[in-house]
């Protein structure tokens, strides 16, 4: 199962295409909307947040709430299309008081890109480059998540700091986080401890009062993975490398770490590795998870734990220098409209990225066709696991 965006920031629509869809799979709309406004959420975003409502619309690859097994395409529109038509016209030639983008911003992907593609509009790379696409990302995830959760697999995320506002929590070998939900959801930085969200809705605070923008730490956590989804044999197989390579694919991502990640490089390999025991019910299990869950690019059967590093937002109020790219003249780098803050909505899309190279590493061991049938092989890969357990 894979995907592919397309969409401009300020384009009419974003659109994400799924392939690899097994058929008789139940998709709720709901619940990728449920998911799209999550995206949205955060104590820190900026404006445009206000402007956008985002709904996904399902335009192919289901029927009557089920996947045939034919792509998915779905579509999110923007809003903000109506105050930008003109300047992001397909066609027909710019309007005669277009302002291009010439003041590139450290951090954001404007110079490259414009070095790169030969444009003397930075526009032309930022709408791409823009955030904006993870909503179709997440959209599309909707489909991967549906898929994980008919198999017992649920993905959810939670942040662990903003600037340096921090979570302490209490079980620091993260064997199992198991906060509320609702605990998470309803904080306004998707934390689950109500003094942290305080402390980090405060930091938020004072970097928008300074021009400034913060970045943070997320946890990514699946749960409900049986042992041996993966694979150890080629370095493609990984999924260490497959889940690093797709979180790193977001936006302003600089960060994973798996359980225990760097910490483990400063500990002796006995405070390390997770000793192995039998359990009479539970077959071979894990005094500890400081693996987060992967062993040799596999799925070890505890949850997966990835800590994820967001850098803080490229647009500053108070703007770094930069060269504009028209002049040569050094000027301050374009401060438009900004989030300050998106660490909340990034752990949301981290989570539809983890969904989909989970969703990839059980179809590839349970097969691709139905759900019936992917279902009945999972029934029986459990029923062995008992068996070489006993
Ligand atoms: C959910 C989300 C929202 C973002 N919002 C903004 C924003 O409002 N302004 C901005 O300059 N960068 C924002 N970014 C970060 C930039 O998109 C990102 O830094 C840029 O594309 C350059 O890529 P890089 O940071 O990976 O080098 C956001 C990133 C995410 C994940
Ligand atoms: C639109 C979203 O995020 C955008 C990501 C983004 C960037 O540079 O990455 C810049 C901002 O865009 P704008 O200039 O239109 O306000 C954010 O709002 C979104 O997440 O839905």
């Amino acid at each position: 199962m894979r995907y592919l965006t397309a969409g401009e920031s300020h384009g009419s629509c974003l659109t994400a295409i799924v392939e690899g869809v097994p058929a008789g799979l139940k998709i709720s709309e709901s619940q990728i909307n449920t998911d799209l406004a999550r995206r949205q959420s955060g104590y820190g975003r900026g404006g445009r947040q206000k402007i956008e409502h985002d709904v996904v619309q399902v335009v192919s690859g289901v029927r009557f709430g089920r996947t045939t097994g034919a792509p998915v395409a779905l579509i999110v529109r923007n809003r903000d299309w109506e105050n930008w038509e003109e300047r992001m016209a397909p066609f027909g030639g710019p309007p005669s008081d277009l302002k291009r983008e010439v003041t590139p911003r450290p951090g954001h992907a404007d110079l490259v890109g414009a070095l790169k593609t030969d444009t003397d509009d930075c526009r032309n790379i930022l709408e791409r480059a823009s955030a904006r696409e993870t909503a179709a990302r997440v959209a599309a995830a909707g489909i991967a998540r549906e898929f994980l959760a008919d198999l017992g697999v649920e993905v959810f995320s939670y942040v662990t700091s903003i600037g340096d506002a921090r979570f302490e929590e209490d079980d620091p070998l993260m064997r199992a986080p198991d906060y509320k939900p609702l605990a998470i959801e309803t904080s306004e930085v998707r934390c689950p401890d109500e003094a942290a969200t305080e402390a980090m809705k405060a930091a938020i605070d004072r970097a928008k009062e300074a021009g400034e923008s913060l970045g943070g730490t997320f946890r990514v956590v699946a749960t409900g993975l049986v042992p041996g989804v993966g694979g150890y044999a080629t370095a493609g197989d990984r999924l260490t490398s497959r889940i690093g390579g797709a979180l790193f694919s977001i936006p302003a991502v600089k960060g994973v770490e798996f359980g225990l990640g760097f910490e483990a490089a400063r500990r002796p390999g006995s405070r390390v590795h997770d000793p192995i025991g039998l359990d009479p019910q539970a077959g071979f299990v894990r005094a500890s998870n400081n693996a987060g869950g992967l062993e040799g690019g596999m799925t070890t059967g505890m949850p997966l734990i990835v800590t994820v590093a967001m850098k803080p937002i490229p647009t500053l109020m108070t703007p770094l220098s930069t060269v504009n790219l028209d002049t040569l003249e050094a000027e301050e780098a374009s401060k438009e409209r900004s989030d300050t803050c998106a660490v909340p909505a990034c752990a949301v899309v981290a989570e539809s990225e983890v969904a989909f190279v989970l969703a990839e590493a059980y179809l590839e061991k349970f097969g691709r066709d139905a759900m019936v049938d992917i279902k009945a092989a999972l029934r029986a890969y459990r029923q062995r696991l008992k068996t070489m357990a006993r």
